[in-house]
């Protein structure tokens, strides 16, 4: 029997079809009829991702236009993004992260507007963790913070302490990021750490006793008026999103000194290498608003980073094969 429901199939895969082919005027055409650009194959693709795949330019700008997902996934978690990248099509790619970023933009606009942003990593603060020599890890085995990243911990130490002076760094975790800090012999090194049990970890292993180091234990939200201005500075907690560091940007200009140095673990979406660009995007955008400029340096990562170092671990929080590590200075001190 020929019912709607296979009208509509087959609508949709016809405009699967003209969206394979780049037949912008058949999308268009099954776009106006309503047929449902949020539709997947029997391989599990959308008719953005097959347009980006096939570098149909015209058609994933179409697509776009008529509301077609950006970050659907297909089932080996490849966005019409990361198909446009992967094959070279650039000019797909280009257009799939301008809606990326302006779309970000939107939400976050709107969570804000919504105060739903007003979360906190409350549960995780309470929970216990357990430190391991490779790993730190929450109650969930989810890992807080691993060994892999010690040459990452390094580069951003290096990069924060190039004019040595004061340094600032929020979250200890593992003290990775804090024993290279050390190597450069700052003249203050403040911490601020929020988890009691690391804290305690801290004061077990003599961090307490260093000279030029001072231990503000809190959270970095609840500890500002405790902090000065600094030379440099590197920021990485856990159990926090987007918004959070977002919103300790807005404090960089209090914090950082005129030629200082900022940094961050720059684990944005480190699950899908489209996403990772549309927030290494997202984020530089956002930094030059409050008047920084940023660099991303690539660093391989794929060496360390075999299937065994994830043993145990239940989130695999990093899947990619190069680092972008974040160097942000002022627009003034950088022109
Ligand atoms: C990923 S680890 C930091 C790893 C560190 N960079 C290293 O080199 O080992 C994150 C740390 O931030 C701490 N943390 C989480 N939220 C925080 C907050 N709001 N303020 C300060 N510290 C926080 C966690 O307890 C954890 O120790």
């Amino acid at each position: 029997m020929y019912t709607p429901l296979t009208q509509a199939m087959e609508d949709c895969q016809l405009l699967c079809e003209a969206a394979r082919n780049g037949d912008v005027e058949k999308i268009k055409a099954l776009v106006d009829k309503g047929v449902d650009v949020t539709f997947f194959d029997s391989d599990g693709f959308t008719p953005l991702m097959l347009a980006a795949k096939f570098g149909r330019n015209a058609a994933v700008k179409a697509l776009l236009e008529a509301g077609a997902p950006w970050n659907a996934l297909s089932p080996s978690n490849l966005s019409a993004g990361d198909l446009a990248m992967e094959a070279g099509h650039q000019e797909a790619f280009e257009a799939l992260l301008n809606t990326g970023i302006q779309s970000e933009l939107i939400l976050g606009t709107i969570a804000r507007r919504a105060n739903e942003s007003t979360h906190c990593n409350e549960e995780y603060l309470e929970d216990r963790v357990s430190f391991s020599e490779d790993k730190l890890m929450d109650s969930e085995s989810k890992a807080i913070m691993m060994a892999w990243e010690r040459p990452l911990m390094e580069a951003h130490a290096k990069a924060v302490c190039s004019g040595s002076g004061h340094i600032l760094n929020i979250g200890f975790g593992m003290g990775l990021v804090d024993a290279a800090i050390q190597k450069y012999g700052p003249v203050s090194h403040t911490i601020v750490e929020a988890h009691p049990e690391v804290y305690e970890k801290m004061i077990r292993c003599g961090w307490g006793e260093k000279d030029n180091v001072k231990i503000v234990f809190g959270r970095w939200q609840d500890v500002l008026s405790q902090l000065e201005t600094y030379d440099g500075i590197f920021f990485d907690t856990y159990g926090e999103y987007y918004e959070d560091l977002r919103e300790f940007h807005k404090h960089l200009p209090k914090l950082l000194k005129p030629g200082g140095i900022y940094s961050f673990f720059n684990g944005l979406c480190g699950g899908n290498a489209f996403f990772h660009v549309v927030y290494c995007n997202l984020v530089s955008l956002e930094l030059e608003n409050l008047g920084y400029s940023t660099q991303l340096i690539p660093l391989p990562v794929k060496d360390c980073l075999g299937e065994e170092v994830w043993e145990g671990v239940r989130h695999k929080y990093w899947q990619l094969d190069t680092y972008y590590l974040p160097v942000c200075q002022s627009i003034q001190d950088s022109e």
